[in-house]
Formats: structure tokens, sequence, C-alpha cells
């Protein structure tokens, strides 16, 4: 066989050709010759031959028994039998720290060759030595060929779990904006006004108050018994509607549930409050929907200013307080509680 048309077999770096052996068998002849210029050596099993890291000064051949050469990073050991040889990276290049960790498997027999039996072979058998060479650095260059190979597969495996992460990171997403929104108007519901309310708590508000306006259809039960319940949802789709237009970029238009929606609104003063309250309420009154007829729409509105995002209970009772003072006045009206 030509030299390098040695079969070449380096464990996958995944670990999943544990029994791997290198193909690293020299003939007989080739044995002879490099054992001539070793010291033979008894080895029993546990024996450590070197520890990874370990300057390297000599390598070995085994005669009898086998050795077990430990890669870790997650790279497969390889075992070595009779007529294999191992560390020969210390005579070719010198000093040099060891990749592996050797150890003796069985008891067995094994001759030591260092850089200067090495280099006195060199002399001695010039050709044979060459030739050796040259066999083993086709050999370590198929091995890391075969690495590299299988650390760019890895690669591959990461990138495409990333992709997968990704992937499943913007599905997240996308299911918790439908957890925290209504399904009928598409606004926030409770669990994302909620949501809304603890950022609150960590935002400056820039000279502003924060205040909440409360907003109920009025008497929705009639317009729903009058003009069937898909005319109904159509009226709570146009007033959500209106209540998305009056809010700001950093205030939170929501449905709490039935006719009831809120606004919680970044404003100066109780003007400014009035103001967006009854822009709302005019908005609505001119709304026309061909599902209702003649039948018009209107909102009761109550607001209350905060004073303590975190006390929502507090907050929401006073709006509420509000709202259905402006319902006892006949609807169509807005209400603060002060
Ligand atoms: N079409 C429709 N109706 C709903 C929905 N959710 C709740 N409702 C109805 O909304 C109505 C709310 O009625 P009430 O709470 O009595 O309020 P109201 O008739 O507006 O009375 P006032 O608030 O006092 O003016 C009920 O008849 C509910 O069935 C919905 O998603 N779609």
């Amino acid at each position: 066989m030509n030299p390098t048309d040695y079969p070449v077999h380096v464990a996958a770096a995944d670990g999943s050709d544990a029994d791997a052996r290198l193909p690293s068998q020299l003939s007989p002849d080739e044995f002879r010759v490099l054992a001539s210029v070793g010291v033979s050596r008894a080895v029993l099993p546990g024996e450590e031959l070197f520890k990874r890291g370990e300057d390297a000064q000599s390598m070995f051949l085994v005669d009898t028994g086998e050795v077990r050469l430990c890669f870790d990073d997650g790279l497969a050991d390889k075992l070595l039998g009779p007529g294999q040889y191992f560390g020969e990276l210390a005579v070719f290049i010198g000093r040099h720290q060891r990749f592996a960790r050797a150890v003796a498997e069985t008891p067995g027999v094994l001759y030591e060759i260092t850089q200067d039996a090495f280099q006195a072979l060199i002399d001695q058998e010039p050709a044979h030595v060459a030739r050796f060479m040259r066999r083993s650095f086709a050999y370590l260059v198929a091995g890391e060929h075969q690495l590299v190979q299988s650390l760019r597969r890895r690669n591959e495996d990461l990138l495409q779990t990333l992709d997968t992460l990704r992937q499943t990171r913007s599905e997240l997403t996308v299911a918790q904006q439908l957890v925290r929104s209504d399904d009928l108007t598409g606004l926030a519901n409770r669990r994302g006004l909620y949501r809304y309310l603890d950022e609150l708590g960590h935002q400056p508000l820039a000279g502003h108050r924060l205040a909440l306006l409360l907003v109920d259809i009025d008497h929705f039960k009639q317009i729903n018994d009058r003009s069937g319940h898909l005319a109904g949802d159509a009226a709570l789709r146009a007033i959500a509607e209106e209540v998305r237009r009056m809010a700001g970029p950093l205030e939170l238009p929501c449905r709490l549930g039935g006719d009831e929606f809120a606004l919680v609104l970044r404003v100066a003063d109780r003007g400014e409050l009035a103001n967006r309250a009854l822009g709302l309420l005019a908005a609505v009154r001119s709304l026309r929907l061909p599902s209702l007829g003649e039948s018009r729409l209107s909102v009761s509105v109550g607001g209350a200013f905060c004073a303590d995002p975190g006390g929502w209970a507090a907050w929401y009772s006073e709006a509420d307080r509000a709202l259905y003072a402006a319902k006892r006045q006949g609807g169509d009206a807005w209400r603060l509680d002060e």
C-alpha cells in the first residue's frame, strides 16, 4: 500500500464513534526500524503516559496491549493497538504541548523514542524516516480536514437551532400580543392594561399627570335587543376605533369587557382631560352605523387622576364613581371624580 493510501479514520467530533482506531499501523519493517532507537517499557492498565497540555518530548510505539488517547472537548477517545504509534509530533516539531492524555488501557509493552533518538535515526535511515513522516503528515492533514468538516457541520446545526429559536421567539411575541388584546376590537384587554400599568411605574411622566377615563356605552343592551348581536358588535368596534383615535402614542386604549372601555392618558391638567373626554363624547355621538338604522350611539365617561399607577383598584373605583354620576345624569356626559 502506498503510504498516503492508508485509510484515515478519525473519531467523529460528536463522540458517536467512541471505539475508533487509528490506521497508523506500521509495517513490521517500519516497526523494527523505529523500535531500534526506542526504549522498551512495560505498562499497566490505567498508567498515564502523558497529560494533556504537558511538554512533549518523545513519541511511542505500541508493541503489545492497548493505549487510550483522551482529547476531551467533546472529541471521541482513540484506542491504539499493537503496531500503532502516537505522540509523533514531539519528535517531528520538537517541544510542544500534548493535545491529549494517553493512558494504558491494558497491560502491554511500548517503545518510547526521544527527540535525540529520532534525530539519530534520521541520519541512519533517512529513506525510512522520510516515508514514515510523509505518511504521518498525510494522516494528520486528513484528520484536521475531518475535524474542520465536523466543526462546520456542528456550526450549521447551531445556526439552524438559532433560527428555530428566533422563530419561536417571534411566535411567542405574537402569542403574547394575542393574550393581551381583545379579540373583537383589537384593543388591549384587562391583562394588557395591567401589564401596561406595571411598566408605567418605571417610566418618567415628564410634567404630565396620569389620568384614567372609563367609558361605558349607553343603553347598549337595547342596541343588542333591537338591532341584533352582530350590530352590537359593529357598534363596539366603531366605538373602540374612536377610543383608539383618542389615545396618543404613550397612552393605552383598552376594552375592559362588555361595553366598558378605558383610556389611560397623560395630560397636563384638568382642562386637557375635560377636552379629551368631551372630544370622545362628540366623536361617538357623530357615529352613523348602517346596521343600527336610526338608533344613535352615545357613551358616558368617568375620569380620575392617578396618584399611584400601582394603586389601580383605588384609581378604578374613583373613575367608576364618576362614570355612574354621568350615567345618572342621563348619559352622553362626562364627570370627574375630585
Ligand atoms: N354585541 C355584543 N354585546 C355584548 C358583548 N359583551 C357584552 N355585551 C352585552 O352588553 C350589554 C351590557 O348591558 P348593561 O351592562 O346592562 O349596560 P347598558 O344596557 O349599556 O346599560 P347602561 O350602561 O346603564 O346604559 C349586555 O346586554 C351584554 O350582553 C359583546 O361582545 N358583543
